[in-house]
Parts: C-alpha cells; sequence; structure tokens
C-alpha cells in the first residue's frame, strides 16, 4: 500500500526527510496553490500539511475521500475547519513545540523594535533623513510587560523580558498566584494587564473566546503611552478599534506580525507612524522550520502506517468494542463538563468524575476524557480533544480523578462530574434514562430534572417569595419565553436554585437585570 501526501505550503526541505525516506510515501511538493487547484489535487491523496497560508476547508475535506490526516507544521489550527475534518474521520495534527522560542525571540524583537523605533529611523535613514530628536525612544528596564495568554510562547516570552529587568504581569484562564509566584510574574485580571502595561503582548490562540478581546473597551483601559504586540493571531485585536485607538493617541504604538487578512497588503494600519509590521514571520527561522516539519512529516509516517498520532489535535483513540459499549454516554458525559464549566469560578485545579450504577462495569476512561475535554474547551477552544485533554490538563497542573462509586442514588446508570477551583467546589450529576435521553439529576446539593441542551439559564438565589415570578417577568420583559423551570432547595428560606431552558439565549442586559435582584446570588446563561 502507498500513501500520497501533498505539501501545501513552503516547508523545509531536510524537515520532510523523514516522508522522503518512506519507500510507502509519494510527496507531491506543490506550495502556493490556489483554492481550486487545490481542490482539484485532494482528491487522491491521503495527507495533506499546510502552514497558515492554505485554507483548509469543508469543502476541501469533503473532496477528500482518502484524506487520514492534515498535519500543520505549526502550532495555531485556525485555518483548518476542525469540525469537518473530525466529522470525517480525518486526523488532525500539529507542531506545538518547535516555533516556540522562534516566536518568542521574535516577540523580543517587535518589542526592543517598537521601544526604539527602529524600523521607523531606519526607512527615514534611506530617505537620507539623520532624524535623531524625533526617534527618542523608551527604555524597557523597569517598564511592565503584560501577557496575555501565558502558554508556551508566553513563557518563553516572560523569561526573556525577565532578563531585560521589565517586570511582568500576565493573564491566562489556567494561571494562578501560585504558578505566576514560581515563574516570577505578577498575577492579574486582564483589565489588570491593560491598566498597568506599559507593552502589551498577546499569546493566545485565535477562537471564539479571543476573537476581538483587544477591542474599543480594552483600548480605554490602556496608557496613553502603552505599546502593543501581536505575534499570536490576526483576530484577536479588531483592527478598526486599534487604528482609532493609534489616530486618536488613546495608546503610543503597535508591532503586529499578524493580520486578520492575510497577506495585508494595503492594510490603513500600515500607513499609520506609530504601527510597525512584520508579514507573519514570527516561525520563519530556519530552525523552527526544521523542527515543526521534522514534527509533523514524523507523525504523518506513523498515522499512515496506523500508528497512533504524537500530536493529535481532534481526534478519539477508542476501539472500537469500548466505543460501542460507551457510545449512548458520550452525550451526557461531554454535556455535564460544559455545563458545570461555565458555573464555576476561578482556576481550575481539580476534575473528580464518579461513575455508578451499570458503568462500574465498563471502561469509563474515554468518557473522563470526554468530559474532560467539555471542560477545557471552554478556555482552550476545539483544538481539545478526546485525546489530548489529559494532556492539555496535565500541563496546567490540573489533577483528574476517576473513581467507580456504589451511590448511584437509584439511578440505572449517574455520572458526576465535580470541578474544584481556586475558588469553589460545584458538581452536577446526570444519567441516561431508559428511552428518553441523557438529564442532569443534582447540581451540587440540589435535585434537578433538566435536559441538558438548548439555552440554559442557571440561577443560584435565595428561597424567598415572589423570587420566581420576578425572574419571569424580567424574562417576559425581554420576550424570552421559558420551555421549563425546575427549582431546589435545601431548606426553606435557604439557599435554592432555579434552572430553566428559554427559547432563546438572554441578552447581556437582561442577565444583568436578574443578577440585581435582591433574591439573586448569580446568574449564568449558556447553551449546551
Ligand atoms: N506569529 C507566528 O508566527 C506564530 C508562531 C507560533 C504561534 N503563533 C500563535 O501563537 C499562539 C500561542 O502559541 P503557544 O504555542 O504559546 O500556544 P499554547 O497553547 O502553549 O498557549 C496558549 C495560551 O493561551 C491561553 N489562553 C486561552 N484563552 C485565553 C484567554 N481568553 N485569555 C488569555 N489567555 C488565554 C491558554 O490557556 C494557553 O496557556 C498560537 O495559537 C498561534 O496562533 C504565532
Ligand atoms: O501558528 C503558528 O505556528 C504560526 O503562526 C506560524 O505560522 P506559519 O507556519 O505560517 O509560519
Amino acid at each position: 500500500m502507498s500513501f500520497r501526501v501533498l505539501i501545501c505550503d513552503p516547508l523545509s526541505e531536510e524537515g520532510l526527510t523523514p516522508l522522503k525516506n518512506a519507500e510507502d510515501i509519494e510527496v507531491i511538493n506543490t506550495p502556493g496553490m490556489q483554492q481550486e487547484e487545490l481542490l482539484e489535487k485532494v482528491n487522491k491523496v491521503d495527507a495533506l500539511i499546510v502552514r497558515s497560508q492554505t485554507r483548509i476547508s469543508r469543502e476541501i475535506v469533503e473532496a477528500a475521500p482518502n484524506l487520514k490526516v492534515i498535519g500543520r507544521a505549526g502550532v495555531g489550527v485556525d485555518n483548518i475547519d476542525l469540525d469537518a475534518a473530525t466529522e470525517h474521520g480525518v486526523i488532525v495534527v500539529n507542531a506545538p513545540d518547535g516555533n516556540t522560542i522562534s516566536a518568542a525571540e521574535h516577540t523580543m524583537a517587535m518589542l526592543m523594535s517598537l521601544a526604539r523605533n527602529i524600523p521607523q529611523a531606519y526607512n527615514l535613514l534611506r530617505k537620507d533623513k539623520w532624524e535623531r530628536k524625533a526617534m527618542i525612544g523608551v527604555e524597557l528596564k523597569d517598564k511592565t510587560l503584560g501577557i496575555i495568554g501565558l502558554g508556551r510562547i508566553g513563557a518563553e516570552v516572560a523569561r526573556r523580558a525577565k532578563g531585560q529587568r521589565m517586570n511582568v504581569i500576565a493573564y491566562d484562564p489556567f494561571l494562578t498566584k501560585e504558578k505566576a509566584e514560581k515563574m516570577g510574574v505578577d498575577y492579574g485580571s486582564v483589565e489588570d494587564v491593560l491598566k498597568t502595561a506599559d507593552f502589551i503582548t498577546l499569546h493566545t490562540p485565535l477562537m471564539e473566546e479571543t476573537r476581538h478581546m483587544i477591542n474599543r473597551e480594552a483600548f480605554q483601559l490602556m496608557k496613553p503611552s502603552a505599546r502593543i504586540i501581536n505575534c499570536s493571531r490576526g483576530g484577536i485585536i479588531d483592527e478598526d478599534a486599534l487604528y482609532d485607538a493609534l489616530v486618536e493617541k488613546q495608546i503610543a504604538g503597535a508591532a503586529l506580525d499578524v493580520f486578520e487578512e492575510e497577506p495585508a497588503i494595503g492594510h490603513k494600519l500600515l500607513e499609520l507612524d506609530e504601527v510597525i509590521a512584520t508579514p507573519h514571520l514570527g516561525a520563519s527561522t530556519i530552525e523552527a522550520q526544521e523542527n515543526v516539519a521534522v514534527d509533523v512529516s514524523k507523525d504523518i509516517v506513523h498515522i499512515l502506517r496506523d500508528g497512533n498520532a504524537r500530536n493529535p489535535v481532534n481526534i478519539a483513540s477508542v476501539s472500537e468494542e469500548v466505543m460501542d459499549q460507551l457510545a449512548p454516554y458520550f452525550t451526557l458525559s461531554e454535556k455535564l463538563g460544559q455545563f458545570i464549566s461555565r458555573l464555576t469560578r476561578g482556576v481550575l485545579e481539580k476534575i473528580n468524575i464518579y461513575y455508578a450504577g451499570e458503568l462500574v462495569d465498563h471502561q469509563t476512561n474515554p468518557l473522563t476524557r470526554n468530559t474532560v475535554k467539555g471542560i477545557l474547551r471552554l478556555h482552550l477552544g476545539s483544538r481539545i480533544n478526546e485525546v489530548n485533554a489529559f494532556m492539555a490538563a496535565d500541563e496546567r497542573g490540573i489533577i483528574i480523578n476517576e473513581q467507580k462509586t456504589t451511590h448511584s442514588r437509584g439511578f440505572t446508570n449517574l455520572i458526576t462530574v465535580e470541578i474544584q477551583t481556586n475558588e469553589e467546589t460545584r458538581s452536577v450529576s446526570g444519567t441516561l434514562l431508559n428511552g428518553l435521553g441523557p438529564r442532569i439529576v443534582k447540581l451540587d446539593q440540589y435535585s434537578v430534572d433538566v435536559l441538558p441542551a438548548g439555552n440554559l439559564v442557571v440561577i443560584r438565589h435565595h428561597d424567598k417569595p415572589g423570587a420566581i415570578g420576578k425572574v419571569g417577568n424580567l424574562l417576559a420583559e425581554d420576550d424570552i419565553n421559558i420551555a421549563t423551570m425546575q427549582v431546589g432547595r435545601t431548606d426553606l428560606g435557604g439557599h435554592a436554585v432555579m434552572v430553566l431552558t428559554v427559547d432563546k439565549p438572554l441578552e447581556e442586559a437582561c442577565t444583568n437585570k436578574i443578577s440585581q435582584m435582591e433574591e439573586v446570588r448569580q446568574v449564568h446563561s449558556l447553551q449546551l
């Protein structure tokens, strides 16, 4: 059996050695194809390798009946339709470590260039202008660098900034005060970072949660002397808002390696003297390109030969037999994870998952992975899957504990997911009702009966007459119809919970109005 691997973007020739040495693999190296050409070529290939340039859309995945694996020679997988790949059983792998150092070094180069106006001064010099006064810069020493996203690259940048004797403050949903202390950085919220930093650098993936996280409101929080660096992904900054913030002198400068639309030829931001830019060069070093091409090539050889993926982004490796036994529980286990993680405040530290009833006889590990995936996806996005969920949790010091118990509370099967953060512990239990599908049967200490689907509103309140009516009225004012409502309480007049299924999601203003009710302690509006 022989396989065809299509290379869609420019890759290091040396890095492709593992593929070229494989006798059963034919390498077709045609970087820079237009989508139409790619659509034609994918028809007969078993694997694709891309960088950030080539977009692998659903259309491409669906036009490739033999496609088994998509290799991303780099980190960000936002140019690949992961859902389409997963749906079609195509494994997506990336190279998460190979370009970390290069991206961090490029960030530092941008930081220093921004501080000392190096590109602007050089441009003037090329026009025979010996400008010194207008090109006065600032020192980095004793300035504060704010890092948003303290993962692989963010952490390397922090190390280097400390070497420049900068103060570092960081925000990452997985960062605790203790971890920050160990790394020698200050721990802050996004707001703290935006308000206090002299330089702000972004190192999060691009996903729903981070798209335009740096918007008009964010720029308003920054110091007028603040400068922002983006070597992560275009789209994390709202570019129109950045343009206005620079023109209106709300901030002092920006260094951009990435843009919402690339190539960013003729972009209006490039007309501003306060902006310096590079054409997505963060990973463009000889070393990084060789590393990522080797990593992804090795993984593709393994996978095509039926081996395990080393850096999978989207797959679950469960045997068919186990899958058959567990299949009915997969939706329930993921929904429980999604549900409870959306209700819990603080930095995640521990996940306890308890299986009871007939589940004690099953191999439940794949369900645990599925639940952990549901929990971690809230912050890490769709690159977290059943395969990499444990690894992602482990990397962040999150403990996962799976137990079989006899406490089935009378149900034939019961899954309880308990989340511990640095602020609170919350739990949810669910069961699969014969013929009726998944149900949430307990939230914290309250018994409920809720279908884990659609638009849910969860309200923690004080058990007082009229509270339920007031919530109903506030929803009615916003033309929101209540489909189901469950109320639970521990004792009369004490703490209670309402879980409502509504016909459309709540606007923020409506959530705020409910949370301002004197009886209400906490409101969450979520979609499952
Ligand atoms: N310019 C380039 O050439 C280049 C090179 C490499 C990577 N990148 C980009 O950089 C990104 C980060 O790479 P990495 O290797 O450090 O990834 P990583 O997964 O190691 O780190 C990403 C971090 O972002 C955090 N995060 C998620 N949501 C967040 C939020 N809302 N606020 C703050 N932090 C959040 C995550 O918890 C994680 O710690 C990649 O996704 C990629 O898009 C760009
Ligand atoms: O996500 C990444 O790894 C970087 O953005 C690098 O992208 P590139 O492979 O197109 O250089």
